[in-house]
């Protein structure tokens, strides 16, 4: 039986969300595992004022791509473009282009979404099961389509505590609810959405929950297979370590620690932490390709990608117990941090708010008086806003503890040659956690923030300094309030006389003793 990259090649392959954070790594394993693929076509749209092609373009002069530049330079020759925006009808795609991908494509990987947990349902709905609706109908018209690959979500049933390989009944049936939202303007939608989205925390969850009723629906006439990961985080090994690109999920919650930003969060400390490195889901996703195309099983497989239930993690060991995080934003410090990183995880709610109160808000106030006495536009508050509502979004998924089932995942490792077992590992008990977490922060630093590792030592010696504002900080409050106190306390005036006299003795003592010894 052919090998994976041995299936890859001479095919091509149709990838959504290329210019994301996962679809980026699965163009680059693709290229670089699977040097034999014909054609990758990306549907890309137009953004921010850059045209599609130059996007593609930018997105080729990424780090992530060095390897795969190495081997081939000319590697950018078999990425073809084609524009689309998927929250419109037929996608956007123009008639040409349809009647190419259609003549040509033997492999569909659907990664774009949405992924912001507050996306009015109304966006979410169009990215996450309309587009989907449309690949899929754009799928069945592809004359040599051998499989659909879906990415979902691990949390997109995440109102169950255990959760199995199969496609759970959808909350409500898509095509009415995409009936009945298209009369309602957005605020009667904004209205009824908590309603709709009943026990799960957002739009997000919601809607991925949908879509994969919708590919289910599917399964006769495609070969499907649905891809389930957890919290994505950077590479674990591939193409190198500590890879990540975005503040998503705990990327930003690490950003904000390694700032000395973020001081405190609610998570279970006991809960498992469901990190999946990106590169680990991508490699999974490659072989469901592979799997799917060749055995042709008669229904959609579905795959929870997620570490949990092999290789157990959890969020206290990142914070609290040893450390990872802020031990290594330490070693490795962000540059301009506002305090040093020191921050906690508690489960319990007040606590939480009380640090919130004295380590946040405390701080923030005082230094947008000093922005403002300077002269300044005060800031820190807007930060603190923010940071407060995007972890007030997250904290949902950092307090519970969920169950995966992992048997089709097995079942598939199993099916691969031991090179293949290499070449594409998702084998998650060999990972390290302690290193991947170093790696992750490091990573955090390097590629999110661009900032030069060779700066380490300036970062350093402004960590320094932070700590000696503190302490000065910290003994000029203790005076104050100890003159405040005594001004009041004929007792607490006593005591400080006591002590005053007894350090004036104890340096008479010393200076006597040190001129006998003279
Ligand atoms: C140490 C101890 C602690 C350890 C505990 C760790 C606990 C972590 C818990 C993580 C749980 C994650 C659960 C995820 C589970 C679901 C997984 C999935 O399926 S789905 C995948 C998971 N999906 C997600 O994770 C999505 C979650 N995120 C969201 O839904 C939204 O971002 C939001 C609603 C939270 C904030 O919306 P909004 O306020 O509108 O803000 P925007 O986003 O629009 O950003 C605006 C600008 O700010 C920039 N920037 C951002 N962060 C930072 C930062 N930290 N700093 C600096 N900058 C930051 C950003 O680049 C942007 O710049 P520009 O482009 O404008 O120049
Ligand atoms: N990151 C994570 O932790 C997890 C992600 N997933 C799933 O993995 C998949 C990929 O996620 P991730 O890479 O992190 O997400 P990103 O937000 O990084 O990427 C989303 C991709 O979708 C594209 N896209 C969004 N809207 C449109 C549109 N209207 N038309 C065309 N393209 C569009 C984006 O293109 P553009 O660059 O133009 O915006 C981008 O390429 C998603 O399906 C997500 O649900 C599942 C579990 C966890």
């Amino acid at each position: 039986m052919a090998s994976i990259a041995e299936y890859y090649a001479g095919k091509n392959v149709l990838i959504t969300g290329a210019t994301g954070f996962m679809g980026k790594v699965l163009v680059e394993k693709l290229l670089r595992s699977c040097p034999e693929v014909k054609a990758l076509y990306l549907l890309v749209r137009p953004k921010a004022g850059q045209s599609m092609q130059q996007r593609v373009s930018d997105m080729m002069t990424c780090k992530l791509f060095d390897r795969v530049r190495e081997d081939n330079p000319d590697f950018h020759q078999k990425i073809i473009p084609i524009s689309s925006e998927l929250t419109q009808p037929g996608l956007a795609i123009s008639p040409e282009d349809v009647e190419k991908l259609t003549g040509c494509i033997d492999i569909v990987f659907h990664c774009a979404a949405t992924i912001r947990f507050d996306e009015p349902l109304k966006h979410a709905l169009q990215l996450n099961v309309i587009a989907t609706q449309q690949l899929l109908s754009l799928a069945k018209q592809m004359h040599h389509l051998e499989a659909f690959i879906h990415i979902s979500t691990a949390y997109a049933n995440c109102n169950r505590k255990h959760i199995d390989e199969v496609i759970y009944p959808p909350p409500v049936e898509p095509k009415k609810l995409i009936e009945s939202l298209e009369w309602m303007d957005d605020g009667i939608v904004r209205d009824i959405t908590p309603r709709l989205i009943g026990d799960r925390p957002n739009t997000y969850t919601y809607t991925k929950a949908l879509a994969e009723f919708v590919v289910q629906q599917e399964q006769d006439k495609l070969n499907i297979a649905i891809i389930r990961p957890s919290i994505v985080g950077a590479s674990w090994q591939e193409p190198f370590p500590g890879w990540i690109d975005n503040f998503n999920g705990p990327s930003g919650v690490f950003i904000a620690a390694g700032k000395g930003i973020l001081r405190t969060m609610r998570a279970n400390n006991d809960a498992v932490a469901d990190l999946i490195p990106v590169d680990v889901v991508i490699n999974l996703t490659l072989s469901a390709g592979w799997y799917t195309a060749v055995h042709k099983p008669k229904s959609a497989l579905v795959y929870n990608c997620t570490t949990g239930g092999i290789n157990p993690f959890h969020w206290g060991e990142i914070g609290r117990y040893t450390h990872h995080v802020m031990s290594s934003f330490k070693r490795n410090p962000l540059e301009q941090a506002f305090r040093r990183p020191n921050a906690n995880i508690t489960s319990n709610y007040l606590i939480n708010q009380y640090w919130i109160l004295v380590s946040h808000k405390f701080p923030a106030l005082i230094y947008d008086l000093f922005l403002r006495l300077s002269g300044q536009k005060p800031q820190m508050m807007r930060i603190f806003n923010r940071l407060h509502k995007a972890i007030s979004l997250l904290e949902y998924f950092s307090s519970q503890d969920w169950e995966w089932n992992s048997e089709n995942l097995n079942m598939l490792m199993s099916q691969l040659t031991p090179e293949d077992r290499k070449t594409f590992n998702f084998d998650v008990r060999q990972l390290n956690w302690p290193e991947y977490i170093e790696n992750y922060c490091i990573g955090t630093k390097k590629y999110v923030l661009n900032e030069d590792m060779s700066d380490i030592p300036a970062a350093r010696q402004h960590l320094r300094k932070l700590r000696n504002i503190r302490y000065t900080f910290n003994t000029l409050l203790v005076v104050f309030i100890w003159r405040v106190f005594i001004a009041r306390s004929q007792m607490a005036r006593n005591i400080w006389y006591f002590v005053v006299s007894l350090c004036f003795k104890f340096l008479s003592y010393f200076r006597a003793s040190s001129t006998l010894t003279n």
